[in-house]
């Protein structure tokens, strides 16, 4: 059986001695290797690299980002140190476009640093610290409400990475794998997710460590393999939900959803209510960040003059009225199109 929910050794961040950790996902599963980083514009670049990625893992990097950017820039009595660290939190909002825990985060962190009137370097550590803490308490709430969903359903198919390493721990689509798994043995499979691989070179890897076996297929076999009779249930992650239910996740959900609606397989999306996005009405208002061509093209044909390109968005936008539920920390949304995620709005 999988191991308890906090005892899964699994860690995209992790903060040390004021420092923070990164384990570069890029290198996975070959090399588990940690980098250290002290500045903000070091972690931007870790998220826009993808050494750490994933929505929630992206907000709470960006938040010990600026807690290590007034670490370094307070200065008392003094305000200049406030403009450096609001340029440090414009490089970190470029870091990548669509995951809005990002953004979320980052204001949450403003918001923070603009109630303090002195020393502020502990209350902003503090701050990011709980970030992260609630992000896993989050996580593993939306495992057992996924869990009671699934009920006895035995084949599951999961796209991407939405686990621990994508965010703060225990994950989201994988919390309620791992809750179910938990609970009663399940048949897990799991698409490679090319170009990045995150199926691939991510989740199973992750759940062999949690003792839950997997199955890998290729993102082309995902039809024939519903066709198969051994998917009951497709669970995702998100990246950014709009008011009324649409759900941007990575390239290759929206195929997802449409092949099991033909195929009547059920849909579920977990995310925390950080990954809801309530300023915008649908999903055509999201931002779909596209990556560069060299991340899909062989070697050979990355050279001036070649007249191979290749077109790379890295997320698509599943319609609500294809997703029969979305399960959040405060609870689940079942048949998203019928009136949206609006109930789920409260204030942070
Ligand atoms: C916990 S949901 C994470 C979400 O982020 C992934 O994208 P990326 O690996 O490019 O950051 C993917 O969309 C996952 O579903």
């Amino acid at each position: 059986m999988s191991s308890s929910p906090n005892k899964l050794n699994v860690h995209a961040l992790l903060w040390q001695d004021r420092q923070l950790s990164v384990l570069d996902q890029r290198l996975l599963p070959d090399q588990v290797h940690y980098d250290i980083y002290a500045t903000a514009p070091e972690v931007a670049e870790a998220i826009r690299s993808m050494r750490v990625r994933g929505a929630p893992a992206i907000g709470i990097a960006a938040a010990y980002a600026v807690a290590l950017s007034v670490q370094q820039y307070f200065v008392a009595d003094n305000v200049e140190w406030q403009y450096k660290v609001n340029a440090d939190i414009k490089i970190l909002a470029a870091s990548r476009p669509t995951a809005v825990n990002l953004f979320w985060a980052l204001a949450v962190m403003q918001e923070k640093l603009a109630s303090l009137q002195d020393s502020p370097v502990d209350a902003m550590i503090n701050t990011a610290i709980e970030i992260h803490q609630q992000d896993i308490a989050a996580n593993q709430q939306m495992g057992e409400i996924g869990a009671d969903i699934l009920a006895d359903a035995q084949g599951i198919l999961t796209h991407c990475n939405a686990g621990a390493l994508a965010t703060g721990g225990y994950g989201t689509a994988l919390g309620v794998i791992r809750s179910a798994y938990h609970r009663q043995a399940r048949t897990v499979f799991a698409g490679e997710t090319r170009p990045w691989l995150q199926g691939a070179r991510l989740t199973v890897w992750e759940l062999a460590k949690d003792n839950i076996p997997a199955t890998l297929t290729a993102d082309s076999a995902a039809a024939m393999l519903m066709r198969s009779g051994q998917v009951d249930w497709i669970i995702v992650g998100a990246d950014r939900i709009a008011a009324n239910g649409d759900v941007a996740n990575k390239i290759g959900t929206y195929s997802l959803a449409v092949l099991a609606q033909y195929h009547g397989i059920k849909v579920m999306v977990v995310a925390p209510v950080s990954t809801i996005d309530f300023t915008i009405e649908n999903g055509g208002q999201i931002e779909i960040e596209e990556r560069a061509a060299s991340e899909l093209l062989p070697a050979s044909y990355v050279q001036e003059g070649s007249l191979v390109n290749a077109w790379n968005p890295v997320f698509d936008v599943t319609p609500a009225e294809l997703i029969s539920v979305i399960v959040t920390e405060r609870g689940a949304v079942f048949n998203p199109f019928e009136q949206g995620v609006r109930k789920l709005k409260n204030e942070y």
